[in-house]
């Protein structure tokens, strides 16, 4: 499997560049050449298979230049720090399934792809005796995820930039209070949309991205999408082992529209398994706007309950314009320099047609965000986060227009992560895992930045460049 460029400039790679290279050097992002499909045999072959094989089996389709034993090995050590033997169960309530995906060390979704990435980053290194600068930004979660998937490795130091004050306490206290000398977290005085265009601009800064030799840790890499492929099919399966034959639909609570676009994706290599994608945010509406009116129009950020998702352009966005636009780079290019000029895209009522028959998607505020986890404890006696109870609502909102099947809504962060939320709805904090305890009594390390690439480049220089 080769990889390209969104934007249509670079040749074909093979994976383990791609992982390298995060950010395409034509300012795109990288994708498959193709998606392969599976057969209905092989369908039923994986619905039987262990999460870490059958993580194997997805992961070799896109990873051809690495050796099966290797993959294997990687995610054999991936996911044995989850604390869930299925490493992403399903759970039924009712007439909806949670998809828990906060089993791993940081009780958030993007454990599934970073515990894996940080391995897959620090074989590719030993194996070149190269090192690696790790420059990311997050909204909360990525940012931690990271972190534990690289903390004290030696080839690697992990730049985060989190918006300060914007994540929850508990997030930014799982980040600051990490005591290994290769993270340095930088709290930058803006929100998570200023984060992101820092680390995109010094990203299409080629030369210092080569001097300081800088990696990806957000979805931007493809590593990071492909990881979470696997817990789309995984539940979908379940589901299909369980007696469902009608597709079954994914509420996924969205903000940088990565794990969406891993359903995308699952969708595509399984056929008729998989329904519709529900496309649910909080008041950072822009992509709902985008699937009920074609228009994806930049708007201010909100700050929400929901914090991971107070997002307004959307990474990954970009990476489902390809297929919207008929795998054609010049067109997707065109559109993200108009994007950059005006801040919007429009499309016209054809492709709007397509987007509709994969996504369907509604915008949550935040009374219905509380509302949603004091009716699903009540009922369940089981607490959601402020995230999954975004997909839920809109789940509860969507359900009757869908076509028939049953609906798996992502559960994307531990509610501990979100006590002042989860008080807000159920009058009490939620229960926190020993991995989140004592946090508060740490020393914290973090410098405060503007939301400037200067000096984020600055910051970088003067501690970033190891000699080998
Ligand atoms: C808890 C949680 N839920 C949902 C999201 C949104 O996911 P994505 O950015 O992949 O759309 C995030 C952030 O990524 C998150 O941290
Ligand atoms: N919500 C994310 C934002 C970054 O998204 P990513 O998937 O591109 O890493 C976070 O928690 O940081």
């Amino acid at each position: 499997m080769k990889y390209i460029s969104t934007r249509g400039g670079i040749d074909p790679i093979d994976f383990s560049d791609s992982v390298m290279m995060g950010l395409a050097t034509d300012g795109g992002l990288i994708l498959p050449e193709n998606i392969p499909t599976v057969s209905e045999d092989t369908l039923k072959h994986w619905a039987r298979l262990p999460y870490q094989d059958l993580a194997l089996e997805v992961m070799k389709l896109f990873a051809s230049d690495i050796s099966e034993e290797l993959l294997e090995d990687l995610i054999k050590r991936s996911y044995s720090t989850f604390d869930h033997a299925e490493v992403t169960p399903v759970v039924e309530f009712g007439d909806l399934y949670i998809l828990e995906l906060f089993h791993g060390p940081t009780y958030a979704f993007k454990d599934v792809a970073l515990q894996f990435l940080g391995n897959l980053f620090s074989h590719l290194l030993s194996q070149k005796g190269s090192f690696m600068n790790i420059l990311g930004a997050t909204s909360g979660d990525t940012g931690s995820a990271a972190i534990y998937g690289v903390k004290g490795k030696d080839n690697i130091d992990i730049f985060i930039l989190h918006p300060h004050g914007r994540v929850s306490p508990i997030q930014a206290l799982q980040m600051t209070t990490v005591e290994d000398e290769n993270v340095f977290n930088l709290a930058i005085e803006g929100n998570f949309d200023d984060c992101q265009t820092v680390v995109k601009t010094i990203f299409n800064d080629l030369d210092f991205k080569n001097t300081y030799r800088l990696g990806a840790v957000n979805s931007i890499n493809w590593a990071r999408v492909l990881a979470q492929v696997v817990y789309y099919i995984y539940a979908a399966l379940k589901l299909r082992e369980a007696g469902t034959e009608d597709p079954i639909h994914f509420s996924v609570p969205t903000g940088n529209f990565g794990d969406i676009f891993a359903g995308f994706v699952a969708r595509e290599i399984t056929g008729d398994l998989i329904g519709r994608l529900i496309l649910a945010t909080n008041e950072n509406n822009i992509l709902t706007r985008f699937v009920l009116e074609g228009r994806y129009q930049k708007g201010k950020v909100v700050p929400t309950l929901s914090p991971s998702m107070d997002i307004q352009v959307a990474s990954n966005f970009e990476r489902y314009l390809y297929y919207l636009f008929g795998r054609d780079g010049k067109i997707v290019k065109l559109t993200m320099d108009e994007f950059s000029r005006t801040g919007i895209i429009t499309i016209d009522k054809e492709q709007l047609c397509l987007v509709r028959k994969t996504f369907s998607s509604a915008s949550i505020n935040q009374d219905e965000t509380v509302d949603t986890i004091r009716r699903f404890y009540k009922r369940y006696s089981y607490v959601i986060d402020p995230h999954t109870a975004v997909g839920v609502a809109a789940a509860q909102r969507l359900r009757a227009e869908l076509p028939p099947g049953p609906i798996v809504c992502l559960a994307t962060a531990h509610p501990a992560k979100f006590p002042g939320a989860v008080r807000k709805a159920i009058g009490r904090e939620p229960q926190r895992p020993y991995g989140l305890q004592g946090l508060e009594g740490k020393k914290q390390r973090y410098k405060v930045l503007p939301p400037n690439v200067d000096e984020v480049k600055k910051y970088i220089k003067s501690v970033g460049l190891k000699d080998l």
